[in-house]
This record gives structure tokens, C-alpha cells and sequence, in this order.
């Protein structure tokens, strides 16, 4: 894998058969079984090298956002080329400390951080809590003064600009629940230079995700450089801008920036302020490189529609019940006959918006296996347990070798922790 391949290189198909790297991903399912997500060391760090090799020359951290994928064995890829990573929870600190991550590269966001959560990020030594309302600034200062620390602090500006996304991934319009007013962030910023236990470091913002456009970036950013010049007449002098995630991928017709252009268009905005430049990336560092392994279960041809029921439901990947979201369904091994139609590919789980995709021309059979595309972010992630589902296995590829990073949950798994009542 040479650096800056597209991470959908690596999903590539040899004799009908669809192939992750080195492996074929029917041997991926013969082995691990379905429902099942597979991703790819390559796309990973393909991926991030692309955010690194574009920052060249320009003082930067990368903090791969966490939500995006969590698996342990992913931060572990990702810390070991250089991320640092931006959290929302404890827990998520927690995951990067097993993963072999660094602290010091890690930046807390998130609109609810509780005194606990605060109290761990800062005895493991956080790079920057990225604050998100005056009330937080001012518990976090209380809980630093407690423990005897200073908590390096970003204020997160919300820009009200329209990252033209979808409105639920929409997070730096005014009416959104993030950041802090920018026609109250000087009083903010000057507030928390005020406070005993607080080093202001940083502004952030994030305005939206899966954006395929560069101007909403541009248009962001230019209103974070006006308020860090406004804070340095102030005499409030910050080290880092931390302008957050949200570059988009393609899933079907979309034609995102590529990463070198809109980090160009970036620095061209900072321009020769001394400025660490930090960034969030998700979904651009983790969407392709992973796919959803399915299985069909039976085949069921109605006057008004023909389904293929398969054994990944909306509990293993919500995104299209949840966004009406398109991701590509394609066979493992192509060739192999049965019926030819256009399918709804649809999951056993008891609801009607428990579909994978809709209108899909496929020739399918029982027993055929077949690949949701672009499933390596914000789908296992966000998978639960309805209809008492174990949640899927989960597998990395590197080069020719298989590894199960995550097992299948068990029934005892999902019954852990409940009782009768006494009686
Ligand atoms: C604060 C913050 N940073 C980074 C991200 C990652 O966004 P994306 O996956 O779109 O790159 C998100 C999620 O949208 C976020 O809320
Ligand atoms: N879960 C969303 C992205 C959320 C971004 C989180 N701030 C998706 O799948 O598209």
C-alpha cells in the first residue's frame, strides 16, 4: 500500500470475489461468521497520512475523532502513525489509553463533561479540554483548583455558519446545542483568563459533518481568525486552532475536497499566524476503510416488493433508518447466479425503517454474502442490542492476515448485569 491511496483501493475485487488487502472477505465470513465488520490497516493509515503528509511544514496535531470508530485494535493503528485523538466521554479516554495513545495528544470535547470525567482527563494529563459553555468553564475550574491543577482550556466557538449536511450532523448554525455564541465568546475567553485554574490555549469550533464542500471550512475559520485577532488586541495571545472534523466521503455520487486541497485552503486562511493548527477527522480517516459482512437469509418476492432478508439489521448499522443514509451493498462473489431484481435489503429486526439499502439491482441467492460499503465509520459505533441482538464481531485485515479485534457478543454478554426481582 503506497501512502495516499484512495481507501476504496484496498477493497478491491480479483476473480468475482471481493478482497480487503490481502484476504478474500468470504474467508473473513467463513471464519468469523456474519453479521461482521471488517476493516483495513492500509485505509486507516492511507487515510491519515493523507491529513499528515498535507501538514507538512505547519506546526499541527491530528486528534482522530473517536466516536467515529472505537475498537481499540483502530486507535492502536492510528496512535502508532502519529494521531492524537479528540474524545466526548470518559470512556473514550479510557479506550485511547488502552489503545497505546498518548494523553498529551488528546483533546477533550463534548457539550456535557461531568466533574468526574474532568477530574480523570486531567490526572492523565489531557492536551486541551475543549469547553463548550461558561457554566462548564466554570466547574472545570473548580474541579482543577481541587486537584491541585490547571486545566489547559480551548473555548469551542460556534461560527453559525451552514455546513449545508445533513441537519442532524449539523453542529455550527446558532439554533445548534454546541459551542459558546460567538457574540458571547470574547466574554467567554476573558472570563476564563480570569480563572486561577485555567490556561487558555486554544479556540475550536466544529460546524457539521460528511460536508462536500471546502467553503463552509473557509467561511468557519475566517470568523475564528477574526475573534483570535480581536483576543490578541485583547492581550489574550492563543497557541493552537483546533477547526474540528467534518470533511466529507464519498458513499455514492458525492465528490468531497480531496484532504490536500482543503487543508490548503486552511493555511491559506491562517496564513503566517503563529498558530498550531489542529484538526478532528472521523469519518475521512475511517468510513472506507471498513465494510459491513452480511449474510442473506431468504429471499421473499411479494406483488409490491422483493426482499432480501439479511442478518445485519439497523441495530449493527443505523445510519440509513436513522439519515435515510445511501451506502453501496455489493456481493462478496459475483457470478455465481440466482435471481436477478431490484431488492430492498432489509434486516430481521422487528421495524420497518430496519433497512440496509432500498431499490438495489442484485442477483442473489440464500446463503449469498455481501458487503455494506463505507461501514468503517459511525456504524459499529452506534449499534445496540434491540430485539436482544448481540452486537456484530468485529475483524481487522492487515495485508494477509486476519485478526478478530472485538469477538461476537454472546447471550451471557447481553444478559450481564440483570435479575428477577427477589421474591
Ligand atoms: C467535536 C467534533 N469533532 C470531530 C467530529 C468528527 O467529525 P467527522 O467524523 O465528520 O470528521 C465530530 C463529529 O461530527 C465532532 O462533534
Ligand atoms: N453519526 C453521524 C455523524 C455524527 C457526527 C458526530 N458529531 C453519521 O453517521 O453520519
Amino acid at each position: 500500500m503506497t501512502r495516499h491511496e484512495d481507501n476504496n483501493a484496498v477493497f478491491t475485487r480479483r476473480d468475482g470475489e471481493l478482497h480487503v488487502e490481502g484476504v478474500s472477505l468470504t474467508a473473513v465470513a467463513d471464519r468469523v461468521g456474519t453479521p461482521c465488520y471488517v476493516y483495513s490497516r492500509a485505509a486507516l493509515e492511507g487515510a491519515l497520512d493523507a491529513y499528515l503528509d498535507a501538514l507538512a511544514g505547519c506546526p499541527h496535531l491530528v486528534c482522530y475523532a473517536v466516536k467515529a470508530n472505537s475498537n481499540i485494535a483502530v486507535l492502536d493503528v492510528l496512535a502508532r502513525r502519529g494521531a492524537g485523538f479528540d474524545i466526548v466521554s470518559v470512556g473514550e479516554l479510557e479506550r485511547v489509553i488502552a489503545a497505546g495513545g498518548d494523553p498529551g495528544n488528546v483533546v477533550f470535547s463534548g457539550v456535557g463533561k461531568q466533574a468526574a470525567e474532568m477530574r480523570r482527563a486531567l490526572e492523565a494529563g489531557i492536551r486541551c479540554f475543549n469547553v463548550e459553555s461558561a457554566a462548564e468553564l466554570e466547574l472545570l475550574n473548580g474541579v482543577a483548583g481541587d486537584t491541585g491543577r490547571r486545566a489547559p482550556v480551548s473555548i469551542r466557538v460556534n461560527p453559525d455558519v451552514d455546513a449545508q449536511t445533513h441537519p442532524y450532523i449539523s453542529t455550527g448554525l446558532k439554533e445548534n446545542k454546541f459551542g459558546v455564541d460567538s457574540d458571547q465568546a470574547m466574554d467567554v475567553f476573558a472570563r476564563a483568563a480570569a480563572l486561577p485554574h485555567i490556561d487558555v490555549i486554544g479556540m475550536d469550533c466544529h460546524i457539521g459533518s460528511q460536508l462536500t464542500q471546502i467553503a463552509p471550512f473557509i467561511d468557519a475559520t475566517r470568523r475564528m481568525l477574526a475573534l483570535v485577532d480581536r483576543l490578541a488586541g485583547a492581550g489574550i495571545h492563543l497557541r493552537h486552532l483546533d477547526l474540528g472534523g467534518g470533511l466529507g466521503v464519498r458513499y455514492r455520487g458525492e465528490s468531497p475536497p480531496p484532504v490536500h486541497d482543503y487543508i490548503a485552503a486552511l493555511r491559506d486562511c491562517i496564513g503566517d499566524r503563529q498558530l498550531e493548527l489542529i484538526l478532528e477527522p472521523g469519518r475521512s480517516i475511517a468510513a472506507n476503510a471498513g465494510v459491513l459482512l452480511t449474510e442473506v437469509l431468504y429471499l421473499k418476492r411479494t406483488p409490491a416488493h422483493n426482499f432480501a432478508l439479511v442478518d445485519a439489521g439497523m441495530n449493527d448499522l443505523i445510519r440509513p433508518a436513522l439519515y435515510s443514509a445511501w451506502q453501496d451493498i455489493q456481493p462478496v462473489v459475483e457470478g455465481t447466479g440466482g435471481t436477478t431484481a431490484i431488492w430492498d435489503v432489509v434486516g430481521p429486526v422487528c421495524e420497518t425503517a430496519d433497512f440496509l439499502g432500498r431499490d438495489r439491482e442484485l442477483t442473489l441467492s440464500p446463503r449469498d454474502r455481501l458487503a455494506v460499503m463505507g461501514a468503517g465509520a459511525y456504524g459499529f459505533v452506534m449499534s445496540s442490542n434491540y430485539n436482544t441482538r448481540g452486537r456484530a464481531a468485529e475483524v481487522m485485515v492487515d495485508g494477509g492476515q486476519i485478526h478478530v479485534v472485538r469477538e461476537r457478543e454472546t447471550l451471557a454478554d447481553l444478559l450481564r448485569g440483570e435479575s428477577r426481582l427477589p421474591e
